[in-house]
C-alpha cells in the first residue's frame, strides 16, 4: 500500500501532514477519535456561522482543533516589513524573477490543497479523483496583488492535478504576467468569475484592463455558476503580507471575503478553507488574533500555506499549517532569522516526483503515532475487523489522549 501522504510532488511541507492521512486507515477502535477530528471542524464552523452574535463582530477566531504552531516556532517568523524586504532581496541578489517565485508559491498552494482535499480523503488518486470517484471542486478567490497571482497559478496546477478549479478574480490586473496567468487558466477551461457564486455584485467589477480601455466587459459580469454549487475547498488568495490592517478591506474585496464565509455557511462547514500566506484581512503582524479587521473576523481558515516563512499572526492560528516556497539561500535565511526545515527526500513509488517530507519530530505526538502505525499496524496488515482483545496498551493510551483533547477542545469552544 502506498503511503498516501507521500503521493504528491511537494514544494510545500506540513509539520504533520502524515497524521491526518493516516487516520483514514486506522483500525476500528481508533476511528472514533478519527471521526471526532473530521466532524469537529464542520460542527464548529456551523456553530460559529449560525451564531449571529459573532457575525461581523470583532472577535477572536473560533479555532479549529489542529494546532500546527510548532512548525512556526521551529522555522521562525517573518513580519510584514521583513517579508517585503526579503522578497525584494530575492529578486535582486539571487536574481529570482517574480514569475519564478509566484510559480513556486502557487505550486506549493496547489499541492497543499491536493493534500487536504484528495489525499486525506480516502487515500486519493493521482487524477484528483478520490474514493467516491467524484472530481473535487476548488474555488480560488484571487485579490489584486501577488497573493492573487499565487491563487491564479494554483488554479492552473490544480486543474492539471485533476481538480475542477474555478477562479474568482474581481479586479483583473493589467500587468502582463497576470494577463498571461488568466489566459493560461482560460486555455484550460477554468471559469474566471467576477464574484463569489451566490453573492450579489456590490461594485462595478470594472477590471484594471477595462478601466484602461474605458469600458466594461459583459462577459466578466455574468456569474454563470449555480449559487448552490458545492466546492470541496475554497482558496483564499485575496490579500497577503501587503494588506494594511489599519482600514477595512475595500470593495469588491470586502464582498469577496464575506462571500467566502457565506459560502462556507451555506455549505454547512463541509468546505475546507485554505488561506494563502495570510488569512485575508487579518493583521499580518498581530499575534493575538484580536487586531484583524471586522470584515475578516470570522474568516477562520482550516489550512494555512505560509510562503517562505510564517508571519507573526500564525501564533494565533490553529489549524493545519504548510510552509511552501523553497527558494531561500542560506545567507538570506540567516539574515532574516529563518531556519529552513530539515526535510528528507522520499523516493518510493513516486521517484519521478520531487516529494518532501518533514521527517519525524520526536516531540510531535502525531508524528510518533504515524511512525508507530507505519511500523506496527499497517505493515502487520491489521485491519478494521481487529478484535477488542487484541487491543494493546498503546491504543488505550491513544484513546485516552484523544478523549482528553476532545474534552479540552469542547470544554473551551462549546
Ligand atoms: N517570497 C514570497 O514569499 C513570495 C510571496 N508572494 C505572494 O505575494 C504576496 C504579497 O503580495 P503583494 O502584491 O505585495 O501584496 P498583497 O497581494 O498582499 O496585496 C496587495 C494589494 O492589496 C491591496 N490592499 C492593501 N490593503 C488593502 C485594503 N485595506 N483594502 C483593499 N485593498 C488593499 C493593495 O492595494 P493598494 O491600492 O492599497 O496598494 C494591493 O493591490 C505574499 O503574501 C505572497 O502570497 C509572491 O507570489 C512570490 C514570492
Ligand atoms: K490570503
Amino acid at each position: 500500500r502506498r503511503s498516501p501522504h507521500r503521493s504528491l510532488p511537494s514544494s510545500s511541507y506540513s509539520s504533520s501532514s502524515s497524521s491526518s492521512s493516516s487516520l483514514a486507515s486506522l483500525p476500528a477502535y481508533a476511528m472514533a477519535s478519527a471521526s471526532f477530528r473530521s466532524q469537529s471542524k464542520s460542527s464548529l464552523a456551523a456553530s460559529s456561522a449560525n451564531d449571529p452574535s459573532v457575525l461581523g463582530a470583532l472577535v477572536p477566531p473560533v479555532l479549529p482543533e489542529r494546532d500546527d504552531t510548532r512548525i512556526a516556532m521551529d522555522v521562525g517568523y517573518l513580519n510584514a516589513r521583513d517579508a517585503a524586504a526579503l522578497d525584494a532581496e530575492l529578486m535582486s541578489s539571487p536574481g529570482f524573477s517574480l514569475e519564478q517565485l509566484m510559480e513556486l508559491a502557487g505550486l506549493a498552494v496547489a499541492e497543499a490543497v491536493y493534500d487536504v482535499v484528495v489525499v486525506d480523503d480516502d487515500g486519493g488518486d493521482d487524477d484528483g479523483v478520490c474514493g467516491n470517484r467524484k472530481k473535487k471542486r476548488a474555488l480560488l478567490v484571487c485579490g489584486p496583488g501577488n497573493n492573487g497571482g499565487d491563487g491564479l497559478v494554483a488554479a492552473r496546477h490544480l486543474c492539471h492535478f485533476g481538480i475542477d478549479a474555478t477562479v474568482v478574480y474581481p479586479v483583473r490586473s493589467s500587468k502582463a504576467h497576470f494577463v498571461n496567468l488568466v489566459r493560461q487558466c482560460e486555455d484550460l477551461g477554468i471559469p474566471i468569475l467576477d464574484r463569489v457564486p451566490g453573492t450579489t455584485n456590490t461594485n462595478t467589477t470594472t477590471t484594471a484592463i477595462e478601466a484602461d480601455e474605458g469600458g466594461d466587459d459583459d462577459e466578466d459580469d455574468d456569474n454563470e455558476e449555480d449559487d448552490d454549487s458545492h466546492y470541496d475547498v475554497i482558496v483564499d488568495a485575496v490579500f497577503g503580507f501587503s494588506f494594511r490592517p489599519g482600514s477595512e478591506p475595500r470593495e469588491p474585496f470586502a464582498s469577496a471575503i464575506s462571500g467566502m464565509m457565506d459560502m462556507r455557511r451555506r455549505l454547512d462547514g463541509s468546505t475546507i478553507l485554505v488561506s494563502v500566506d495570510v488569512p485575508s484581512g487579518w493583521d499580518v503582524d498581530g499575534d493575538d488574533g484580536k487586531t484583524m479587521t471586522t470584515t475578516a473576523a470570522n474568516l477562520v481558515p482550516d489550512v494555512l500555506v505560509s510562503l517562505t516563512a510564517p508571519k507573526p499572526f500564525v501564533k494565533s492560528f490553529r489549524g493545519r499549517h504548510f510552509i511552501g516556497g523553497r527558494f531561500l539561500p542560506p545567507a538570506l535565511a540567516e539574515k532574516y532569522g529563518i531556519r529552513t526545515m530539515e526535510v528528507k527526500m522520499d523516493r518510493g513509488d513516486d521517484s519521478h516526483r520531487e516529494t518532501l517530507d518533514p521527517g519525524v519530530d520526536s516531540d510531535d505526538w502525531a508524528a510518533q503515532y504515524q511512525e508507530y502505525l507505519d511500523e506496527n499496524v499497517v505493515q502487520a496488515g491489521i485491519d478494521a475487523d481487529i478484535k477488542d482483545e487484541e487491543v494493546d496498551d498503546w491504543t488505550v493510551q491513544y484513546a485516552k489522549y484523544c478523549e482528553e483533547r476532545e474534552s479540552e477542545f469542547f470544554g473551551t469552544n462549546r
